[in-house]
């Protein structure tokens, strides 16, 4: 996806969250500051033969169902903590996707060991990126923005962790994707990430029709989902 046509959608989240653009701007920035080199997306191993697996970090993740199914698939790209999780049960995930809030060990100890972690830069997470960059192999960090792309930083559209892999598989130009680990209706989160969740659910609404697709994920909850939040026609 191109920043135009993200552009509206990216408008329509800063709105509903009350983020500033120039906020996320200067974490985009900071994370081109720090970098050495960057990690470049098309060596991934996603193409129009690949089945690639989004595993994001809900309680389902490990159902004997999901893992099989992330063990099945040609990529497995992992949300967060999606990835120890998964990495727990002997799956070791293709690429991390991360705004770096919860397992900044995980991301440092990947991009050492040659597994390429998607960094994202936002208007809340400039600590974490002074932090936690400077510590990584910037040969494996893919560095990705929600806000104009500049230099190495990419933006392929999305927002949560997951919902961005997602999109970074599409742009890739995956031919299937599979969800596992989403659990939209998950109790065990606050509102704040359940309001994250919703808007992770429309861009996965989104992005289906784009494709042309239906993604399980959404089964039985298509009806559910409000679109006019979306400022395209996606119905
Ligand atoms: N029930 C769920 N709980 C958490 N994450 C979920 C759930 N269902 C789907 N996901 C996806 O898994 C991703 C990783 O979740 P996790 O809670 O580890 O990360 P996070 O860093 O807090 O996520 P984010 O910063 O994107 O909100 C989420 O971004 C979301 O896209
Ligand atoms: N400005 C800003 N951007 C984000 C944030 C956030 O908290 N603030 N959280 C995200 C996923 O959790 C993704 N993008």
């Amino acid at each position: 996806m191109e920043f135009d046509e993200w552009e509206p959608v990216y408008a329509a989240i800063l709105e509903d969250f009350g983020y500033g653009r120039a906020g996320d701007e200067r974490g985009r920035d900071l994370l081109a500051s720090l970098l050495e080199t960057s990690f470049d997306p098309t060596e991934l191993p996603i193409g129009p033969d690949a089945t690639v697996a989004i595993a994001g970090a809900g309680p389902s993740l490990t159902d004997d169902r999901s893992l099989e199914r992330a063990r099945q698939a040609d990529v497995v790209l992992a949300a967060s903590t999606a990835v120890d999780t998964l990495a727990s049960r002997g799956i070791d995930a293709d690429c991390m996707v991360t705004d770096l809030d919860k397992n900044p060990g995980t991301v440092e100890r990947l991009t050492h060991q040659g597994v390429p972690v998607a960094v994202h830069g936002h208007g809340d997470n400039r600590e974490a990126i002074r932090d936690v960059v400077p510590a990584c192999d910037h040969a494996y960090v893919l560095p990705t923005t929600q806000a104009a792309p500049t230099g190495p930083v990419r933006n392929f559209g999305g927002f949560t962790d997951g919902d961005r892999a997602t999109f970074l598989a599409d742009h890739l130009g995956a031919a299937d994707l599979i969800f596992v680990g989403w659990d939209f209706d998950d109790p065990a989160v606050d509102d704040a990430k359940s309001h994250k969740l919703e808007w992770a659910e429309r861009l996965l609404y989104w992005l289906e029709g784009r494709r042309g697709e239906r993604f399980d994920v959404l089964d039985g909850r298509r009806d559910g989902i409000e679109t006019d939040l979306l400022p395209i026609d996606s119905r």
